[in-house]
């Protein structure tokens, strides 16, 4: 079949990434170390939403601001910290960890492991061919002889609220670009982009209402949506819960916004930034021309196979399969494809059992997550309710983190939280939850805990150094033995 008009052939690769984020990187970059020849596509700027407008600039503006309130909780420490935060520092903090918004660090990487980059936008043109459109318009067709990994992302999921586009609302990409900082700003939403631009905000000087119609990070335990309400409302933060907006009015472009809220009452606002979720970057990626729904989610097996399309070369990882949006999730998925398209490539058999070396069994059982709030919110697997609902037999051990010295050294009256949740048949961890100062940074054992299934006899053995926040698991696993060791009562 000859091209169409205005479209160049291309000699085929044997893998197309579609979507140059960390994810397409990932699968580029252990398709190409398997010795497979790899095209990369991306519309916009290589590194993805996570390096320019999600993770990287968030956590850069973060940090000051946690820092400062980590000071303020050491005696000695908190009479040095005087003053507001320098926001032309933090800004230029931010602007430093996105390169200003230039791409050529990145792009050299994907030149360095041996891929060809193309800049335009990447569409299924049926299986295993994609077209390229730039954007003077000139097409492109590409064939891929084993896969095509589609790594496109998500998008704000904005709701269909009377007047919401004449409020030009912020969604992340203001929330992590902008250089000024409102007087006041109405945050949308209390999952993690939510608490999280409403941490940052209040830190930067906005007065910022964050406006939740249920729970904060819901996906977590109960305690830590509470603990991050009030650390927020300790900061200054409006925080209302089981409110929504059912209007927005900005009758001046350059004036304020007034929010109509399902209470009857209205808050007016200098920004309003919609939290509200994502929605996958599939609408136009050609998905029709293969027998899927454009704008779907697209589901797939624990290699990443997108279900319901035949021959064994459609993937899909990251944010595109909804099984975590989370940038370290889909790298992990990325290497397990890659690693999973180039044995199918060379007819090596698969393994995909269960945390085989093709399995991304992590998805189902150990997503630890990070939400870098004052105080922070850190959890891996299962939360009590999950557990439960599974059929598991459990046993949940809580315990506030001042009981640990090390804690309480790190921060004077360490505020915080832990929970355990514990398989009585398997006497493993399904899950565990921290919420406080610097738990990011605990997390990490606890995942290991829950992914190596390591029996509390042997984590027992596992010793946190003295005087360190760590020894809160010391603390946790005594009182679950004190309680196994304790004889019942009898029944009356
Ligand atoms: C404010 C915010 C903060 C976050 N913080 C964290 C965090 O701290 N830690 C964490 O783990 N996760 C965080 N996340 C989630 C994280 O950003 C995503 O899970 C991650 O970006 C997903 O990576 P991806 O590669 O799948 O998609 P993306 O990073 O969105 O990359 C997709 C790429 O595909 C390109 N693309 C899309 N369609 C096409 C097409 N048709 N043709 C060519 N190219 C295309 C896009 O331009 C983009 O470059 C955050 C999200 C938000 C919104
Ligand atoms: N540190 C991190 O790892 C980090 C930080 C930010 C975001 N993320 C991830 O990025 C993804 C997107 O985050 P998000 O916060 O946008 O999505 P989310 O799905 O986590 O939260 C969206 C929230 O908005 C609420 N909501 C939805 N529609 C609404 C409406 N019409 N009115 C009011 N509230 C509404 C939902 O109830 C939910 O609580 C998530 O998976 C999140 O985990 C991760």
């Amino acid at each position: 079949m000859s091209a169409p008009h205005g479209t160049q052939e291309r000699p085929a690769y044997d893998v197309i990434v579609l979507g140059a984020g960390p994810v397409g990187q990932n699968v580029a970059d252990h398709a190409r170390a398997a010795g497979l020849s790899v095209a990369v596509v991306e519309r916009e700027l290589v590194g993805g939403e996570c390096s320019y407008w999600a993770c990287v600039p968030s956590k850069a503006l973060l940090r000051p601001v946690i820092a400062v309130a980590d000071a303020r909780r050491v005696d000695g420490a908190r009479q040095a910290v005087t003053g507001r935060l320098d926001t032309d520092g933090v800004f230029s903090r931010r602007n430093r960890y996105v390169s200003d918004w230039d791409d050529s660090g990145q792009v050299q990487w994907v030149k360095s492991i041996g891929a060809d980059l193309f800049r335009g936008h990447g569409r299924l043109d049926g299986p295993r061919r994609v077209t390229v459109t730039r954007d003077d318009g000139s097409r492109q067709s590409l064939t891929a002889r084993h896969a095509v990994a589609v790594a496109t992302g998500s998008l704000p999921n904005l709701p269909d609220v009377p007047g919401i586009e004449e409020a030009r609302p912020w969604t992340n990409r203001q929330g992590t670009d902008s250089s000024t900082v409102p007087a006041r700003l109405a945050v949308i939403g209390g999952g993690g982009v939510g608490v999280e631009m409403a941490t940052l905000w209040q830190g930067l000087g906005s007065r910022v209402t964050l406006l939740a119609r249920r729970r904060l990070i819901p996906r977590l335990e109960p305690f830590a949506g509470e603990l991050v309400a009030e650390g927020l409302t300790a900061a200054g933060v409006d925080v209302r819960i089981g409110v929504q907006v059912t209007a927005l009015r900005r009758p001046d472009p350059k004036g304020p916004v007034t929010l109509t809220l399902d209470d009857g009452s209205e808050l007016e606002t200098d920004e309003v930034l919609f939290a509200t979720g994502r929605t996958p970057a599939t609408g136009d990626i050609g998905l029709d021309t293969v027998g899927l729904t454009p704008g779907s989610w697209l589901d797939v097996d624990t290699t990443c196979l997108v279900e319901g399309v035949d021959g064994d070369w459609l993937y899909a990882l990251g944010d595109v399969n909804h099984r975590a949006l989370l940038t370290h999730q889909g790298k992990y998925q990325g290497r397990t494809a890659g690693d999973a398209i180039a044995a199918r490539a060379a007819g090596r058999p698969l393994d995909d059992s269960p945390w085989g070396d093709h399995a991304t069994t992590a998805d189902q059982h150990a997503v630890p997550q990070v939400f870098f709030t004052d105080p922070e919110a850190a959890a891996v697997g299962l939360t009590a309710e999950q557990a439960a609902d599974a059929g598991h037999r459990i046993k949940t051990v809580d315990l506030d983190f001042n009981a640990a010295q090390g804690a309480n050294l790190y921060a004077d009256g360490y505020p915080g939280h832990a929970r355990l949740v514990i398989d009585l048949d398997r006497d493993i961890l399904l899950g565990v939850t921290f919420v406080g100062p610097a738990v990011s940074e605990l997390l990490h054992s606890a995942t290991i805990a829950v992914a190596g299934e390591v029996p509390l006899k042997r984590l027992r053995h596992a010793i946190a150094p003295f005087p360190t926040v760590s020894e809160i698991w010391h603390f946790l696993l005594a009182a679950y033995q004190r309680e196994q060791e304790t004889p019942r009562a009898a029944p009356a």
